[in-house]
């Protein structure tokens, strides 16, 4: 079915939380329940919405249901906000199929992580340009570079630099390493006008830090949106202290995601609410701890989380 272009501007930016994927009791694909959490998540304020990230289980997802979810979200998100998919993949070749696959399905951006395998199969410098020059040549879309330890590929800021100038469409690039302020803040020094997005990520740990030092969007977990646009909209107002205090509120809720709880918080969230029926995670990954789940939750209703009433 064609999709309803978004009418989003670039350069794209604000909050583009991570969708989890949503699964039933069994383990199965939940798509009324993907579509459910999807809607809540633009309810929330999300100005655009990523799938497919290690956040949705990417790794416990099969070819076919990758594109199942793809197809689903992109079809139900029908032109609301942009939509940027991962198609992180070792392979160059099947990161670019996959890339110009989400593409051709509405896509407004991939997001892809350099290739890695395991903890020790990596390429040397020379295999990350050619890597990302297949893909820049592969799509039409801009690529955000997912800059994050998971890789376990250190990106210097020269090297992300000279990807911007090289390839037309590396032009996002999402820092969720240590010292993540700094990065950006090199980047943009380095890359100038070629750094069209540099964001955010990591649930937002290190959020007023990194808009400080230029960040132009957030990619948070999905369960409170509606949280990080009371951070982000006064700062880009100019109401720093607005942003600063609502930082301080949010922040205990952000930290108990991002050090206690990591992909589960939103659906967990979501469940609680009565978003989503289920909030089992794929195994082998766990479910949260009962008595952690209540930390989450009682930081969650304490901030009044939209997550938490709108399905009620
Ligand atoms: O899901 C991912 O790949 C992430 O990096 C998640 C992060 O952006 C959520 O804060």
């Amino acid at each position: 079915m064609p999709v309803t272009p978004h009418k989003a501007q670039r350069p794209y930016r604000g909050v583009f939380p991570v969708a989890p994927t949503i699964f039933d009791e069994r383990g199965e694909l939940d798509l009324e329940g993907q579509r459910r959490c999807i809607d809540f998540m633009i309810d929330a304020g999300s100005h655009g919405i990523c799938i497919l990230a290690n956040f949705s289980e990417q790794f416990v997802l099969t070819d076919a249901e990758r594109e199942t979810v793809m197809h689903t979200v992109l079809e139900h998100v029908a032109g609301r906000v942009p939509v940027i998919v991962t198609t992180t993949h070792f392979s160059s070749a099947v990161c670019a199929a996959r890339s110009k696959q989400a593409e051709a399905a509405g896509a407004a951006m991939v997001m892809v992580m350099p290739p890695y395998h395991g903890a020790t199969f990596r390429v040397p410098e020379k295999g990350i340009v050619e890597f990302f020059k297949v893909l820049s040549g592969a799509i039409n879309i801009p690529i955000m570079i997912q800059d994050a330890p998971v890789a376990g590929t250190p990106l210097s800021v020269e090297l992300l630099a000279r990807l911007s100038r090289e390839f037309a469409n590396i032009r996002y690039f999402k820092i969720e390493v240590p010292g993540a302020a700094s990065k950006l803040r090199s980047l943009i020094e380095a890359g100038g006008k070629d750094i069209e997005g540099p964001w955010d990520g990591e649930e937002a740990i290190t959020l007023l830090a990194d808009l400080d030092a230029g960040a132009t969007g957030a990619m948070t977990g999905g369960g409170y949106p509606d949280g990080i646009r009371q951070i982000i909209d006064p700062y880009f107002a100019g109401d720093r202290e607005k942003a600063k205090a609502a930082y301080e509120r949010w922040l205990p809720l952000i930290n108990y995601e991002n050090r206690q709880c990591g992909l589960i918080a939103c659906k967990v969230m979501m469940q609680a609410g009565g978003v989503i029926k289920s909030e089992a995670v794929r195994h082998p990954l766990q479910p949260l701890h009962p008595a952690t789940r209540a930390g989450l939750l009682e930081l969650a209703k304490e901030r009044d989380a939209l997550a938490l009433r709108w399905g009620k």
